[in-house]
């Protein structure tokens, strides 16, 4: 058994990781379905301009604006109704004084046409049309390269596609786009104890959480987690095991973080590499442990799934983020007022699960050991060390896990 020895605060733990951490710079090429949230390898220039023509905004009639000019209510202007274009014609006919075309919304503006005036300020009467309102030049009309110019870099490297930056690539008609690769990270859950989903349990066995709420962790900020079968807290095993694993850009291990007998971890990794700190003033996550492996970081978890997920939040996925270069997330607090008493945790600082009802913060966490303090959780309050106890009816930010 091997005690932890000085704990580390978090903030120089978080600093560590990210230290240790190198973001992807290899690319790949991914179909525009499969674009949302990847992050771009390159800049982007429009190979066109949208829109390509200048088309009408509305559906009406296009006309030189001039000859509306003092029209009204009472005073309508009328004009001869000499065609009618459809959005996806191509534009070929052309306007003069005293003449008029009847236009639909995205169709292109006839030559020599510079407004047009909706057809809710006009009535036709045959082939003339009254115009009761008058039109300034440019008048409704959506203007080539009004939205994008030719040339001009439309998405810069880095940006991460949202819908609205997918509909900027598809103006375009790209069907595809180079992204950076996700960071793949294995995750590695060890124990005896530990089955996988769709086995019976043996007598003192339960089902893996961890990697599974791990991966979720890792892929809802930018990497590809890569699953690894779990594995046996034998040194040979778990040194196969991880040499395997390290075939990925990082590794997650849970369980045999702490400092039980079996808990083998820590020698295991000192001997593949350099175990950068082991144990983290923390609440939960104290044992939480971190090394270096032939360039590549492996994050040791705690076997506990709170401890394990509360960790995969605010350890792993600003790992993850930079890996993948995702800027780091904005963790914008909810204010609430603390519906219950908190005590502190003197000497670590607690991460704290709590739910969000009508403005009040319920403090969740049961143990470490229990799942369900994280799955009904909103956010998490960040207690400092040094606080004995928090009052019920102060006021507290509580950090969103979808914030
Ligand atoms: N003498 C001490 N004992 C412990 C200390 C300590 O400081 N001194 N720290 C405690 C704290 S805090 C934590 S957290 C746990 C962490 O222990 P390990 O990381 O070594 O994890 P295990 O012992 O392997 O497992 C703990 C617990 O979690 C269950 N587990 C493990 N993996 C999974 C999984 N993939 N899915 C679901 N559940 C899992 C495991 O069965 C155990 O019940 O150590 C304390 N002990
Ligand atoms: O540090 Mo442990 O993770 O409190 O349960």
């Amino acid at each position: 058994m091997k005690p932890f020895g000085r704990l580390l605060d978090f903030d120089n733990a978080l600093a560590i990781v990210l230290n240790a951490v190198v973001p992807v710079d290899t690319s790949e090429s991914v179909p525009i379905k499969n674009l949302f949230g990847r992050v771009l390898a390159e800049d982007l220039r429009a190979i066109m301009s949208i829109p390509p023509f200048s088309r009408a905004a509305m559906d009406g009639y296009a006309v030189i604006a001039e000859d509306t000019f003092g029209a009204g209510r009472r005073s309508p202007k009328s004009l001869r109704v000499v065609d009618q274009i459809f959005a996806g014609d191509a534009p070929f006919v052309t306007t003069e004084k005293g003449k008029a075309v009847q236009i639909a919304t995205g169709a292109p503006m006839p030559a020599g046409a510079d407004a047009v005036v909706m057809v809710e300020e006009t009535e036709r009467v045959d082939e003339q049309v009254n115009i009761y309102k008058a039109v300034y030049p440019g008048a409704n009309i959506g203007q080539a390269g009004e939205d994008i110019k030719q040339g001009e870099i439309i998405l810069k490297q880095g940006t991460q596609f949202d819908a609205g930056k997918i509909g900027v690539l598809a103006s375009q008609g790209f069907s595809e786009a180079s992204v950076f690769r996700k960071p793949r990270v294995a995750i590695m859950p060890t124990g005896e104890e530990i089955a996988p989903a769709g086995q019976a349990l043996k007598p003192g066995q339960i089902y893996d959480i961890n990697s599974h709420t791990l991966a979720a962790v890792v892929g809802s900020n930018g990497g590809e987690p890569v699953k690894m079968p779990i594995a046996e807290d034998k040194p040979l095993k778990l040194r196969t095991a991880i040499e395997k694993a390290l075939e990925n850009d990082m590794v997650v291990i849970s369980g045999g973080s702490s400092v039980g007998e079996r808990d083998l971890m820590f020698s295991i990794l000192e001997d593949l590499g350099k175990v950068l700190f082991h144990g983290i003033q923390v609440k939960p996550g104290k044992p939480t442990m971190f090394a270096v492996i032939d360039g590549k970081p492996v994050l040791g978890m705690p076997g506990y799934p709170t401890s394990c997920l509360i960790n995969g939040h605010v350890l792993l996925a600003p790992a993850v983020r930079k890996m993948a270069r995702l800027p780091v997330e904005a963790k914008r607090p909810a204010e609430a007022m603390l519906a219950q008493s908190v005590p502190g945790s003197v000497g670590r600082r607690q991460f704290l699960p709590v739910k969000l009802v009508a403005g009040q913060a319920w403090p969740l966490f049961k143990e470490s050991g229990a799942i369900t303090a994280t799955a009904e959780a909103d956010g998490y309050l960040d207690i400092p060390a040094n606080i004995d106890i928090l009052e019920k009816g102060e006021t507290v930010r509580v950090f969103l896990f979808n914030g």
